[in-house]
């Protein structure tokens, strides 16, 4: 089924080329690097809009990975405008409900805010590899939408102004492939996002991952988020028979699976920490041996607008998969560009198209800077740590939480993408610190405990505060005083 699928697309983008090849070459307006989840939705998102689309692919074979196996609801929403949400169907994927957060052995249920959405929006959870190729049919469906499997080696630069990609065919033929607007969407390993950005990546852990089976979540179609020492572990499905484990390890390097540390760590760190419903199937999935590893890649977004390109998705903007809000944000910044481009006939002015297009990295602010600053607050929030400050905070985060009301919904109404304000974002974070400081001081204050609760506050400070500086103040909580903002009028 696999091979059929990409044997179609390259049937489907040969036919293309037949068709094309006596128009000379410069018949596509916008060439789209990478057809994982941000280039597989741009092109059939632009293919739809009459765009002409030469997509390039390094492999168009069903990928198998443990990244992007969880939309939030708000990606699902943002699925739904781009006339996507079919790529969620027929791929046994499962309906998300919400959360269920375990800490101490405690468990507190956190249901997603979907009062007053159409039935079928919620979380979707999946193979990502089929999601992305269901995508990649949908757009390869399109007579307007030619999709390639190649390597792009290098983009093409005149004075300045990128002019298309260089690329390596199945045959290995060296190509070039020319169009006004370029899109780069090589993933978070992107060899690309050099020659168009000033990439800041940092690596603040890795995800183990593990597929459990033969055993039921405790709360059925919830994400299950374990606080654990000495540091978070997720469950969520991923078919009607599989569970998802991600394991994070802090850090850049992960215990050696070949020489059996891995599986010594799973057992004897991780394993006594797994709610008892899952402890044996996490144990069989030790055993059997499928463990894969993935970095965790955060990287703010450090537009450099240049003429004739644009950077998307990971290879743009990555943020701690924790939250699983990749994929919304990816989502999200393609709606944003469709309505920016949407109005314009020609493509070919570049440096108009640049000054033009500036508005984008404006535009995308608040949805992309809340999730970006949630992951990554809550990453270090949920992080096991010795500082008696910390655990508190972590502890007050839990209770928080636990609440119920405003106090759940709002920050879950955040993770999901369904209200991901930045005012609320701090709001609530620094209302936890402060639930945190309160239970310290009540009934009766100690120096000791106040002295936490000051470190409790500082520390909160000093976790969200260089992250807000990284995604930019003023265009997260200000956009509409960035000259760009209103450059959309102009058309
Ligand atoms: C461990 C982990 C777990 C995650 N879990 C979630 C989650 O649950 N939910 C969520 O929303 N997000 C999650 N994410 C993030 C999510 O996976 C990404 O945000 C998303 O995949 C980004 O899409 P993309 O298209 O930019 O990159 P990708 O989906 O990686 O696609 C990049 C594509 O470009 C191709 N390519 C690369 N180089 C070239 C080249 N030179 N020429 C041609 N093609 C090329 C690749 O083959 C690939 O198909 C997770 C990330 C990690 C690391």
């Amino acid at each position: 089924k696999k091979k059929s699928g990409a044997s179609s697309m390259e049937a489907q983008s040969t036919e293309s080329v037949m068709e094309r090849s006596g128009n000379g070459s410069t018949d596509t307006d916008i060439v789209i690097v990478g057809a994982g989840v941000a280039g597989a939705a741009l092109a059939y998102t632009l293919g739809k809009d009459g765009r002409r689309v030469h997509v390039i692919e390094r492999d168009l074979t069903e990928p198998d990975r443990i990244v992007g196996e969880l939309l939030q609801p708000g990606g699902y929403l943002k699925l739904m405008e781009l006339g996507l949400e079919d790529c969620v169907s027929q791929i046994d994927a499962q309906q998300v409900y919400g959360y269920a957060l375990y800490k101490d052995g405690k468990s507190t249920k956190l249901s997603y805010p979907l009062e007053g959405f159409k039935s079928d929006v919620a979380g979707r959870s999946f193979h990502n590899g089929r999601f992305i190729q269901r995508m990649r049919e949908k757009a390869a469906s399109l007579s307007n939408v030619r999709l390639e499997q190649g390597t792009v080696t290098c983009l093409v630069e005149e004075k300045g102004t990128i002019k298309g990609v260089q690329y390596k065919n199945t045959n290995g033929q060296l190509l070039t492939a020319y169009a006004p607007l370029t899109i780069v969407c090589d993933g978070s390993f992107s060899n690309l996002r050099r020659s168009l950005s000033k990439p800041k990546v940092e690596i603040p852990s890795c995800f183990v991952g593990l597929i459990l089976e033969k055993c039921e979540l405790p709360y059925k179609n919830h994400g299950h988020v374990i606080l654990a020492d000495p540091s978070p572990i997720l469950f969520y499905p991923i078919s009607s028979t599989e569970i998802r484990c991600l394991v994070d390890v802090p850090g850049q390097r992960v215990p050696s699976i070949s020489n059996g540390e891995m599986n010594h760590y799973l057992k004897t760190v991780i394993a006594p920490q797994i709610p008892p419903e899952l402890h044996s199937a996490f144990m069989a999935a030790i055993e059997k041996g499928n463990i894969r590893t993935m970095t965790n890649r955060s990287m703010p977004a450090t537009p450099q607008p240049t003429p004739g390109a644009l950077l998307l998705g990971d290879a743009f903007n990555m943020r701690h998969p924790l939250t699983g809000g990749g994929m919304t944000v990816a989502l999200s910044d393609i709606v944003v560009l469709r309505d920016l481009l949407r109005p314009l006939h020609d493509l070919n002015d570049a440096p108009a198209l640049c000054k033009y297009l500036e508005s984008f990295y404006t535009l995308r602010k608040p949805v992309a800077s809340t999730i970006n600053t949630l992951a990554g607050a809550l990453y270090k929030v949920f992080c096991a740590s010795p500082d008696p400050s910390r655990k508190e905070m972590r502890q007050a985060c839990f209770d928080y939480l636990s609440l119920g009301g405003d106090f759940t919904n709002g920050p879950i109404a955040l993770l999901s993408g369904l209200n991901p304000r930045p005012l609320s974002l701090v709001t609530h974070f620094f209302a936890v610190a402060i639930y945190g400081v309160g239970r310290l001081l009540l009934p009766f204050p100690s120096p000791k405990r106040m002295l936490i609760g000051a470190r409790l506050i500082s520390g909160a400070s000093s976790i969200i505060f260089p992250i807000i500086k990284a995604e930019g103040v003023r265009d997260m909580f200000f956009p509409a005083s960035t000259p760009a903002y209103y450059r959309t009028s102009v058309n």
